[in-house]
């Protein structure tokens, strides 16, 4: 049997810290023949509100209006040794509700005795089967966009979003091309820089982190590239880029030492884009979720543990700025998007 990684290990024997493959690759399918379908509450969505991958699914389950059909069950944000618990503090339940588990992992090994990956969130659980269907968060939002929407009223359905879908096809290869370096010097980037255990492996990331960002804003001042990365409406690639830039300013700037710039300072689009996500400046359907999906507070802290933990460090000190969490969104700002809006 391969010698497990202990859960607080972040980073390998070379200071590099690299994301493990996720495990559980199923799909939830319209098609009633399948062997996850689409049911209403035959699922339930397993995660905690401080993890960004997790919360790329919350999101995703809110702006589809999903609420009634897939179950929401929250754990703490705090990883432990035994990995993710049922805390009953900040959110997370006393207990798994289905079958009254302290630890997340108890639910993998339901699923796999034998499991030997890490027990990540989000995890996607199938009451029936009484197993995983998929821990994978890029796969996971992709069914939420389409795969219910026989259950929704028509205005949430994918065919009634401005350019027919989250992850329209006509868009699908510019937005997969962005995925991919955002994925992996912006949304993973972060990690890289924050879990590094050595100059090197930090500073190997970093710069490739900000090159990344000056090119999100490039693109942001593109014509046809606003409000949002695609345009007028909301696409995947606005939804994956927002759960990590939503915890820059508040988190990565400080704990990950991402410090070379500030979303609110140095980058007046991408905070113009995120403040108008965050506040629903452009009236996106069910928008709300882009605010009621964030807790700064457990940004703050929730990082400042992790990496206290990895440098063993107990003192807490919670940083109090950068204050606000997040500006408003000036009535400048507004008259841009409304006009974009026409
Ligand atoms: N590829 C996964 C990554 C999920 C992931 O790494 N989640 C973190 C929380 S932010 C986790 O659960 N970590 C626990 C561990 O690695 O032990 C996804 O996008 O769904």
């Amino acid at each position: 049997m391969a010698e497990k990684a202990p859960i607080h290990k972040h980073a390998d024997a070379d200071g590099q810290f690299r994301r493990k493959a996720s495990q559980f690759r199923n799909t939830i399918s319209k098609d009633p023949g399948a062997e996850f379908p689409a049911e209403k509450d035959r699922y339930a969505l397993y995660l905690n509100i401080g993890c960004p991958w997790a919360h790329r699914t919350n999101l995703v389950r809110s702006l589809k209006g999903l609420d009634d059909i897939i179950q929401l069950i929250t754990c703490g944000f705090e990883l432990t040794k035994e990995g993710w618990l049922f805390t009953g503090e900040h959110g997370s339940l006393e207990k798994d509700p289905l079958y009254g588990f302290t630890k997340l992992s108890e639910l993998y090994y339901k699923a796999d005795p034998q499991y030997e990956g890490r027990f990540t969130v989000p995890t996607l659980w199938d009451k029936k089967k009484e197993t995983i269907v998929n821990n994978e968060s890029s796969e996971i939002i992709r069914m939420l966009f389409t795969e219910f929407d026989d259950l929704l009223p028509e205005p949430l359905r994918e065919s009634a979003h401005p350019f027919g879908g989250y992850y329209p096809e006509k868009l699908r290869p510019e937005i997969d091309a962005m995925n991919e370096w955002v994925y992996d010097t912006v949304n993973n980037g972060v990690y890289k820089c924050g879990f590094a255990t050595t100059q090197g492996a930090y500073e190997s990331h970093v710069t490739p982190l900000f090159d990344s960002l000056d090119r999100l804003e490039e693109h942001l001042h593109q014509p046809g590239h606003h409000p949002f990365l695609f345009g007028n409406a909301v696409t995947e690639a606005d939804i994956r880029l927002y759960t990590t830039l939503v915890r820059f300013d508040v988190a990565y700037h400080n704990i990950f030492k991402c410090n070379l710039k500030m979303i609110r300072h140095d980058y007046p689009g991408l905070s113009r884009w995120l403040r108008t996500l965050y506040w629903n400046g452009a009236k996106v359907k069910n928008g709300q979720a882009f605010k009621d999906t964030v807790d700064f507070w457990v940004y703050k802290y929730g990082y400042l543990k992790a990496k206290g933990r990895q440098e063993q460090d107990d003192n807490l000190i919670i940083p109090k700025g950068p204050l606000p969490d997040i500006q408003p969104l000036e009535k400048a700002d507004q008259s841009v998007i409304d006009f974009f809006m026409v």
